[in-house]
């Protein structure tokens, strides 16, 4: 039975989003217990239901307030609210954050023999997508007359099949364009996954929970991207030694028994230590040079 006390996410069932979605809902404490063919799952320690659907149903369960959050591609979600804009249907959300996953672009791509000079090649031909209106609002802005011609699947075989003259669709290595004979050319949309609240109020329990829900997941993005370094460095070389950590102004400076030529130090870096820059600590004569991950923080 759905309780309307409950918060409710939207996250997608199975594909591109769901294994980082629901590992940021773990991480960030929610407890969770997903059983395969169910589309809903209750958290066991927090007021908490999500809903698990294909990732197009999301945008428009957010804008009708069916659900309370949702997790969502940019691409999918823009695409969705021109969808709904140009209908006279809600369209509106609020984004409260940026996530650091699901990052892909949405591109037209040609197959390796089209002559291609800029997006003014594509006037006249046909274009296959999943996303016609990104691509119409692009052409619109590009002031090129050409036709969008709507796939829900297999866009990359549209060319081969004779649907269309180029595509435009998400890709992320290019391995997808390449094994069909196909190149990117430009990008219309860069996009990531994000996290998304329905516009209008929440009741104050609801929306003291997301309050509380935010700060942690700024924490578990933080800590991904931090790294927290230990190394001993000799005291002479301690100011060169400093210069080389990132983010090191104040970093953790600890003796060690017995040896007074060398000191222990301790630095959350924000970002990941390179090999290269552990060579020239090495160069300095530090040793015993550790780079750990952090699970949580909280400054
Ligand atoms: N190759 C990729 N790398 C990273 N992120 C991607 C990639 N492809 C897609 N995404 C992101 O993940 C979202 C979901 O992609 P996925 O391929 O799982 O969707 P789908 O096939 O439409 O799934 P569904 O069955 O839920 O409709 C995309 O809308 C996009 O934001
Ligand atoms: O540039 P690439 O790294 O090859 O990634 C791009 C592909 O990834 C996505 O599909 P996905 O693999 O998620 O499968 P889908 O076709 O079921 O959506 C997207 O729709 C592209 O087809
Ligand atoms: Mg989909």
């Amino acid at each position: 039975m759905s309780d309307s006390n409950r918060l409710r996410i939207a996250v997608q069932k199975s594909g591109r989003l769901s294994d980082d979605s629901i590992a940021l809902l773990k991480a960030i404490g929610i407890k969770l217990q997903i059983r395969d063919r169910l589309l809903i799952a209750h958290s066991t320690n927090q007021p908490i239901d999500l809903l698990l659907v294909r990732d197009d149903d999301i945008p428009g369960l957010v804008m009708d307030g069916v659900v309370d959050l949702g997790f969502i591609g940019e691409n999918e979600l823009e695409e969705k609210m021109l969808e709904r804009q140009a209908a006279g249907k809600q369209h509106e959300y609020i984004e409260l954050r940026r996530l650091d996953y699901g990052g892909c672009r949405l591109s037209i791509a040609v197959p390796n023999e089209f002559n291609y000079q800029g997006v003014q090649s594509l006037a006249g031909k046909k274009v296959a997508t999943t996303y016609p209106f990104l691509l119409e609002r692009f052409f619109k802005e590009q002031n090129v007359e050409a036709k969008a011609v709507m796939l829900t699947g297999s866009v990359e075989v549209a060319p081969r099949a004779g649907v269309a003259d180029a595509i435009c669709d998400l890709v992320s290595t290019g391995a997808t364009l390449e094994a069909n004979g196909l190149h990117e050319e430009d990008v219309i949309f860069r996009s990531k996954a994000v996290f998304i609240q329905r516009a209008g109020e929440l009741t104050e329990a609801k929306q003291s929970l997301i309050n509380k829900l935010l700060p942690r997941i700024d924490g578990v993005i933080q800590a991904k991207e931090s790294k927290y370094i230990m190394l001993h460095a000799p005291l002479a070389y301690l100011e060169q030694v400093k210069s080389l950590l990132p983010g090191s102004e104040n970093p953790t400076v600890l003796p060690l028994a017995g040896n007074d030529k060398t000191v222990a130090i301790h630095v959350v870096s924000p970002e990941n230590l390179f090999w290269e820059t552990m060579e020239k600590l090495k160069a300095l004569g530090c040793s015993s040079i550790l780079v750990m991950p952090i699970e949580k923080m909280m400054n």
